[in-house]
């Protein structure tokens, strides 16, 4: 039986607690990440921003089981992340990378099901809808490298849908696209989250992306890193490009963000460090 925190409509709780990074090679050691702590409840969407070399990246890789911690734990729904877990896809920048270019768009959509052998008819299903709801179902058989980049993202997307994970995480999958390609895949992503019940972590340099699609967005220090700000974005849950960053609480947020994270490029590693020149109210709290 699954348990309430795995099924797909409410995603897996992802904790983070006392995470510590130090990368090991021929030279210096390198500590990208101090310690980081923090809780990304079922179906959650919460952005990672901060300093560029800040381990957004590597935070990432973490979560995704995709390199140890040097200490510190994550857990998905409770049990330790060791490797890729079952449950989890994840979205990167580079489309051109992530897709195999000998197989159509549908069969890299339909790649992942084989592997978590899901049958043939379901399958087929599956793939058109997911196809459908990125507004391509009509490129099954084009092969990547006939389509845009911001076209190629939505085949990323549809990927990571059509597998149902409980967490997605994404690394700044936007940046390489056009700014209105941008607007339309930030709808897409809040769509398929809103209708999918995923957890998402989804990591940017964009503070006003980041604002748009949060439900939370943690600002990093540089590094060594730790969390300067775990900031709660009161935006309600329907947002749309153009009322939401008109909404003079956006406005606020946005500058409450820039200048946190103009506050770690200094070197700020507590609020008390930042010292901000514009405190605001956010969500009615002054801060
Ligand atoms: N394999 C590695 N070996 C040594 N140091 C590394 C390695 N990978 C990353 N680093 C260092 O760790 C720090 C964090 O890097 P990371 O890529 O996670 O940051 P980031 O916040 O994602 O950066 P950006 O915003 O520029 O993409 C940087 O100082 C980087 O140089």
């Amino acid at each position: 039986m699954t348990s309430p925190a795995t099924t797909p409509e409410h995603g897996a709780r992802l904790d983070v607690r006392g995470l510590r990074k130090v990368y090991t090679g021929r030279g210096e050691p390198v500590e990208a990440i101090a310690e980081l702590t923090f809780e990304v409840k079922a179906g959650e969407l919460v952005c990672v921003v901060g300093p560029s070399g800040a381990g957004k990246t590597t935070l990432l890789r973490c979560m995704a089981g995709l390199m140890p911690a040097t200490s510190g734990a994550i857990t998905l729904g409770g049990a330790p992340i060791s490797g890729p877990p079952p449950g989890m896809a994840v979205v990167l920048q580079e489309y051109g990378r992530s897709l195999f270019p000998w197989m159509s768009v549908a069969q890299n959509v339909d790649l992942p099901l084989r592997e978590k052998g899901v049958r043939r008819a379901e399958r087929r299903t599956k793939v058109s809808e997911a196809l459908a709801a990125v507004g391509l179902g009509d490129v099954h058989d084009a092969y990547p490298w006939q389509l845009s980049g911001g076209m190629q993202q939505r085949v990323a997307i549809a990927r990571a849908a059509a597998y149902e994970p409980q967490v997605l995480l994404m690394d700044e999958p936007f940046a390489a696209v056009d700014a209105q390609t941008r607007f339309e895949l930030e709808d897409l992503v809040r769509s398929l989250w809103r209708r999918l019940g995923v957890t998402v972590v989804f990591v940017t340099h964009d503070i006003d992306e980041a604002i748009y699609l949060g439900e939370r967005v943690l600002v990093l220090s540089a590094r060594p890193t730790v969390v300067l700000e775990d900031v709660s974005v009161g935006l309600g849950a329907e947002r749309d490009q153009l009322t939401t960053r008109a909404d003079p609480e956006f406005a606020r947020l946005r500058t409450h963000v820039y200048e946190l994270v103009q506050a770690a490029k200094r070197g700020a590693r507590t609020l008390a460090d930042a010292h901000l020149t514009h405190p605001v109210r956010i969500g009615g709290e002054a801060r």
